[in-house]
C-alpha cells in the first residue's frame, strides 16, 4: 500500500470533519448572533427604561414647576403649561409601567411611581382648581405643609432606586453582551482556525498526492514508452531471428557458392539496410582471401583480395569489432580513411578448424543498435561458414563420385551421363560432337612384366597426358581398366582425329619413371566416331568408336582410326 493510499481514508475523514465543523460554526454563529442580538435588545431595553424614567421624572418635575409657578404667580400661561405637561408626565410614567412588564420588581416600582406621580399631579390639579375658583390664598391655605415636596422626594427616591437597579441591570446585560460577543468571536476564530488548518492540511495532502500522482504518471508514461520500445525491439528481434532462420534454411538448400553469396547478400541488405558488407572466401592455397560478394553501402572500403594476416579477426580466429576507431584497424581496410564515426566488424568464417573466409561489415556508429547488428552478423557468419563447408564437402564428394582416383579423370558413370547430355545438346543445336575411345597397347603384358604398380603408374601418366591435351569443355574419362574415352562437344571428325593423333604422339614420345626405373615405351590406339554420321544414340556412337579402336589394334596398334572414314 502506498503512503498516498494509506492517507486517503484519513483525508476523507478530515474532509468530512472540516465540513461538519463549518456547518457547526455556521449554526453556532447564527445561534450566537441571535443571542447577541437578544442581549443587545435587553441592553437597549435598559437604556429605554432609563430614558423613560428620566423623561417621566423631567416631565413630572416640569409639571410640578408649572403648578408651583402658577400658585406663586397666578400667571395663566403657567396654568396652561401645567395642563399641557401633566398628561405628558402621566403618559411617560404609564409608558414606564408598560415597558417594565418583563421585570416584576421594576414594574412594581414603575407602578408605584405612576401612582405617586398621579397623586402628585392630582393634588396639584386640585390646588390649581382651588386657586382658579377661590384665589391664590385659598390654594396656599389648602396646601398642607411640604406635602408636595415630600411626595416629590418620594417619587425621586423611587425613581432613583429604579434607575440604580436598571443601571445594574444594564451593566450586567452589557457584560453578558460583551461575553457573548467575545465567545462568539473566540468560537468563530477558533473554528475558522481549525477549519483553515484542516483545509490547509487537506490542500497540502492533495497537493502532495497531486505531485506524487504526476510523478507516478510520468513514471507510468516512461514505463509505457520503455515497454513500447522493448516491444518494438522484441518484434524486430523476432523478425530478424525469423529472417535468420529462413536464411539458414535456404542456405542449406543452396546448390553452390554463388547461390550462398546471393542469399547472404539479400538477407544482409534486408536485415541491415544501414550497413554495407563484403564476403571473402579463402583460396584453395589458403594464402589469400578474395571478395566473392558485396552488399549495401560500406562506410569504408575494404580490399578485394588480401592475405589472412591483414585481418585481425582471421589472425585471432574471433570477431574483430572496431567501434569509432576504438580498436586496432585491419590492414585490408582503406588506409587513411577516418574510423572516428564508423563501426567495422570482421567475422572469421571457419569450420572444423579450417578458415574458409571472412564476413566484413561497416556502417555509421549507431548507439545501442551496434551490438544487435553485430549479433546478427555473427549469426549469419556462423551459418554461412557451415554452408560453405557443406558446399565444399558436397563438391568434394561430387568430384569423388565423378572422378577416377588413379588418373584424376572423370569416371565411367560421368562419361555416360555427359555423353548423353552433350549429344542431346549438340543435336538440338545442330552442332558436331566427336567421341574418342583410347586403349593402351599390350597393357596386359606390360602389367605382367613390370608389375601392377608400374601398370598403375602408366595409367596415371596416360591420364595426365590426355587431360593436358584436351580442351576445358572436353570430358576425358577413364572408361575402365586401361581404356579411356574423350567426349568432344562441338568438334567434327577431322578435328577429333587431329586431336587423337596429338594425344597418341604425345604418349608415345614421353618416357615414364616409376620407382627410379624408366618404363616404356607406351603407345595407345584410338578409335574415333562423330555425330551425326557414326551414330545417333550414345550406345551406337560408342560401339562405332570402340569398333574403330579394335580395328586400329588389329591394324597394328599405336594408331588412330576413324571408323566411318577408315582413315588414320
Ligand atoms: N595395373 C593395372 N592393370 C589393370 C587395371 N585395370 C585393368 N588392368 C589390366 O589391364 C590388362 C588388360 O589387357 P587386355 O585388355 O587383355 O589387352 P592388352 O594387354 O592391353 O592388349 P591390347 O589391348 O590388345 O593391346 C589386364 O591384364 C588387366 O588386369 C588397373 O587398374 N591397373
Amino acid at each position: 500500500m502506498t503512503p498516498t493510499s494509506r492517507l486517503r481514508p484519513y483525508r476523507f475523514a478530515a474532509s468530512v470533519a472540516a465540513l461538519l465543523l463549518l456547518v457547526a460554526v455556521a449554526a453556532a454563529t447564527v445561534f450566537w448572533v441571535r443571542l447577541l442580538a437578544e442581549s443587545n435588545r435587553w441592553v437597549e431595553h435598559s437604556h429605554q427604561v432609563i430614558e423613560k424614567l428620566e423623561v417621566s421624572q423631567s416631565r413630572l418635575a416640569a409639571t410640578q414647576a408649572a403648578g408651583r409657578g402658577y400658585r406663586l404667580t397666578g400667571h395663566p400661561s403657567l396654568r396652561s403649561e401645567f395642563d399641557r405637561s401633566a398628561p405628558q408626565a402621566l403618559e411617560a410614567a404609564g409608558e414606564l409601567v408598560r415597558i417594565t412588564s418583563d421585570n416584576p420588581k421594576q414594574n412594581a416600582r414603575a407602578q408605584a411611581l405612576l401612582r405617586q406621580s398621579t397623586q402628585q399631579i392630582e393634588r396639584m390639579q386640585e390646588l390649581a382648581d382651588i386657586q382658579d375658583r377661590d384665589g391664590k390664598e385659598a390654594a396656599i391655605a389648602a396646601m398642607r405643609a411640604d406635602e408636595l415636596v415630600a411626595r416629590m422626594h418620594g417619587v425621586n427616591a423611587a425613581s432613583q432606586a429604579m434607575r440604580t437597579d436598571e443601571l445594574d441591570l444594564l451593566a450586567k446585560r452589557q457584560a453578558t453582551n460583551v461575553r457573548n460577543a467575545n465567545l462568539l468571536l473566540g468560537f468563530v476564530l477558533l473554528s475558522l482556525a481549525v477549519s483553515l488548518a484542516t483545509f490547509w492540511a487537506l490542500l497540502v495532502s492533495l497537493s502532495r498526492e497531486n505531485s506524487r500522482n504526476r510523478g507516478l504518471e510520468r513514471e507510468a508514461r516512461g514505463a509505457l514508452a520503455e515497454l513500447q520500445r522493448a516491444q518494438t525491439m522484441t518484434e524486430r528481434l523476432s523478425a530478424q531471428r525469423w529472417a535468420i532462420s529462413e536464411y539458414t534454411g535456404l542456405l542449406q538448400s543452396a546448390q553452390n557458392l554463388d547461390e550462398a553469396m546471393e542469399l547472404t547478400s539479400s538477407t544482409f541488405e534486408r536485415l541491415l539496410p544501414h550497413l554495407g558488407g563484403q564476403c571473402y572466401l579463402a583460396r584453395a592455397s589458403r594464402d589469400f582471401l578474395e571478395s566473392r560478394a558485396s552488399f549495401g553501402t560500406p562506410a569504408i572500403a575494404s580490399s578485394d583480395a588480401f592475405p589472412p594476416d591483414d585481418c585481425w579477426a582471421l589472425r585471432r580466429g574471433q570477431p574483430h569489432h572496431n567501434r569509432a576507431g576504438g580498436s586496432v584497424r585491419c590492414a585490408h581496410l582503406e588506409h587513411g580513411a577516418s574510423l572516428g564515426a564508423i563501426s567495422t566488424l570482421c567475422i572469421p568464417l571457419s569450420a572444423q578448424g579450417e578458415t574458409l573466409g571472412m564476413l566484413h561489415a561497416s556502417g555509421p556508429v549507431d548507439g545501442g543498435e551496434d551490438d544487435n547488428d553485430a549479433t546478427i552478423i555473427e549469426l549469419m557468419g556462423e551459418q554461412l561458414a557451415l554452408a560453405i563447408a557443406n558446399l565444399r564437402l558436397r563438391e568434394t564428394l561430387r568430384q569423388q563420385s565423378l572422378r577416377d582416383p588413379l588418373t584424376g579423370l572423370f569416371n565411367r558413370r560421368y562419361f555416360e551421363e555427359s555423353l548423353r547430355r552433350e549429344m542431346l545438346r549438340c543435336e538440338r543445336r545442330r552442332l558436331p560432337l566427336a567421341l574418342l575411345v583410347l586403349d593402351i597397347d599390350h597393357f596386359k603384358s606390360f602389367n605382367d612384366s613390370q608389375g601392377h604398380s608400374a601398370g598403375d603408374a602408366v595409367l596415371a601418366h596416360v591420364g595426365r597426358c590426355v587431360a593436358s591435351l584436351v580442351r576445358a569443355e572436353d570430358m576425358a574419362c577413364r572408361y575402365g581398366g586401361e581404356e579411356f574415352t574423350i567426349v568432344m562437344p562441338e568438334t567434327d571428325a577431322a578435328s577429333a582425329v587431329a586431336r587423337a593423333e596429338a594425344i597418341r604422339r604425345a604418349v608415345s614420345q614421353q618416357t615414364i619413371s616409376h620407382n627410379g626405373r624408366t618404363l616404356g615405351p607406351v603407345t595407345v590406339s584410338i578409335g574415333v566416331a562423330a555425330l551425326p554420321h557414326d551414330g545417333v544414340t550414345p550406345e551406337l556412337l560408342f560401339e562405332v568408336a570402340d569398333a574403330a579402336l579394335y580395328q586400329a589394334k588389329a591394324e597394328g596398334r599405336n594408331r588412330v582410326l576413324h571408323a566411318a572414314a577408315g582413315i588414320a
